[in-house]
């Protein structure tokens, strides 16, 4: 059995939603049906899940929200008018929208995420309709009945372990599932969303707890291309990553699949594929265990920007023991996560999101890293971007630094920091954020 999953692009309109429809029922193994709210329909469009946020907002500063209740319930209702859908469907999704705003405000934690899961809990109640009108047996399933139990983490949901077991029994069930994304219960029944991007995240889960043979995740792309469509001109599209590569890029900037997407998959050793809704004949990219080399050591080149360095140095750092301890220390007690640590001898860098500080966060950081080591120098570089050049095969291959650090002097792009892990499936470059584009396109050239 396949666990299917379709993204917002392939969901935006009645014409896509054909295509879907037509893919589900091309295959009976396609069993499992994750889905995202209503994705943009071109480049000026709104998604749904963005004119939630609009209306959560209006609606807890007090604003008049019909406007963006209006909004939402006519992007469902024109799809289930062009499609035919009965009137019934439609009235509980305008009903259930109109809802949110008689929720309470004060002391709801999960109020955000509520608003937010509405726009694919919808979404699968008027597909699951749209199938069953259609010729297959349908049913829509909450992720509550579907056992996505998850942590009371808002925005931020983690999957309890135990979920896996109760997953499974949807296997008993007969009819093709259709699955809400992007959102779990918690233990106390509150609705709690994975981050942004989620939908993804559910469609694996689902894949694990079901034992899958396969996850296929359906986008607007022929797959994975080996650099960003939207930078590089026809980039050379990615038959086979393996898990870890797909783990490096995804969180590098390869927004096809969310970077969390990969580890429940991954250990229940479900093969995934990310396939093209335009284009189902296509045969996409898969991600599996092991692939076949290929001979570039390079398989694709991920840049993601909004990162800043702090940037700590101390005459004879390297003799104070205890040194960079005191440093993470000091940012775990403040709740910021680090990404990547280059260091000198009597200097160090930690380098972080800009979206997890803010003005306070990084006055205290200062304050208190100079209270505790007296540094020299210390200061926050803002406006960087990483690289990432990501490959298997690299640690076979003499000399793919040197290649990469080459081709972006020979671009006049001036490389800040450097980075390799011991498991040498990438090299990590940072840059300034004005030449991240330029960057990935010198190195695109230099190894495709
Ligand atoms: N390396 C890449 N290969 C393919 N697509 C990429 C890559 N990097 C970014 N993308 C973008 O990811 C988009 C698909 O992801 P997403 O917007 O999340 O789709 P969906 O709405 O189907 O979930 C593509 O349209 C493409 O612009
Ligand atoms: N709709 C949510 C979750 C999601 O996964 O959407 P998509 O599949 O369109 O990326 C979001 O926009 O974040």
């Amino acid at each position: 059995m396949k666990v299917i999953k379709f993204g917002g692009s392939s969901l935006a309109s009645a014409e896509q939603l054909t295509k879907v429809l037509n893919i589900v029922k091309s295959d009976a193994t396609r069993k499992f049906v994750v889905v995202s709210a209503p994705g943009k329909r071109d480049d000026s469009d709104t998604k749904v899940t963005d004119a939630l946020i609009a209306y959560y907002k209006a609606y807890k500063n007090g604003d008049d929200v019909s406007e963006n209740q209006n909004w939402i319930i006519a992007r469902y209702q024109s799809i289930c008018d062009e499609l035919g859908i009965p009137g019934t469907v439609m009235a509980n999704i305008a009903a259930d929208i109109k809802a949110l705003a008689s929720l309470p405000i004060a002391d709801n934690a999960f109020l955000y995420d509520t608003f937010l899961a509405a726009g694919e809990n919808n979404n699968a109640k008027l597909i699951a309709e749209y199938f069953s009108e259609n010729g297959i047996k349908a049913k829509y399933i909450h992720p509550q009945d579907a056992g996505i139990i998850v942590t009371p983490e808002p925005g931020n949901a983690q999957l309890l372990q135990s979920s896996y077991e109760k997953i499974n029994y949807l296997n008993d069930l007969e009819e093709t599932l259709v699955i809400p994304g992007f959102f779990g219960v918690t233990e106390k029944g509150q609705i709690c969303t994975f981050s942004r991007g989620g939908s993804d995240i559910t469609g694996s889960i689902v894949a694990a707890g079901v034992h899958a043979d396969l996850y296929e995740n359906f986008t607007d792309v022929d797959g994975i291309f080996a650099a960003h469509p939207g930078i590089v001109d026809n980039p050379a599209s990615i038959a086979e990553l393996t898990y870890k590569e797909m783990r490096e890029l995804a969180y590098a900037g390869f927004s096809v699949l969310h970077d969390e997407a990969l580890l429940p998959a991954y250990r229940a050793s479900v093969p995934l594929v990310i396939k093209n809704t335009n284009n189902p004949s296509h045969p996409g990219t898969k991600i599996v265990a092991k692939r076949a080399m290929t001979g570039n050591p390079v398989v694709g080149i991920a840049g993601d920007g909004d990162f800043v360095s702090l940037n700590i140095s101390k005459y004879l750092m390297n003799r104070e023991i205890g040194f960079g301890r005191k440093v993470l220390q000091i940012l775990e007690n403040l709740g910021i996560r680090f990404e990547h640590m280059p260091t000198g001898i009597d200097d160090m860098s930690v380098i972080m999101r800009n979206r997890y500080l803010t003005k306070q966060i990084e006055k205290s950081v200062i304050q208190n890293l100079t209270e505790s080591l007296a540094p020299d120098e210390l200061y926050f570089e803002k406006n960087l971007s990483i690289l990432m050049i990501v490959g298997e095969d690299m640690n076979e291959h003499i000399g793919v630094t040197a290649r990469a650090a080459k081709a972006l002097a020979n671009a006049g792009i001036n490389i800040e920091m450097l980075s390799q892990g011991s498991s040498e499936v990438s090299v990590m470059f940072i840059v300034k954020s004005n030449q991240e584009k330029s960057a990935i396109k010198a190195l695109y050239q230099e190894f495709f």
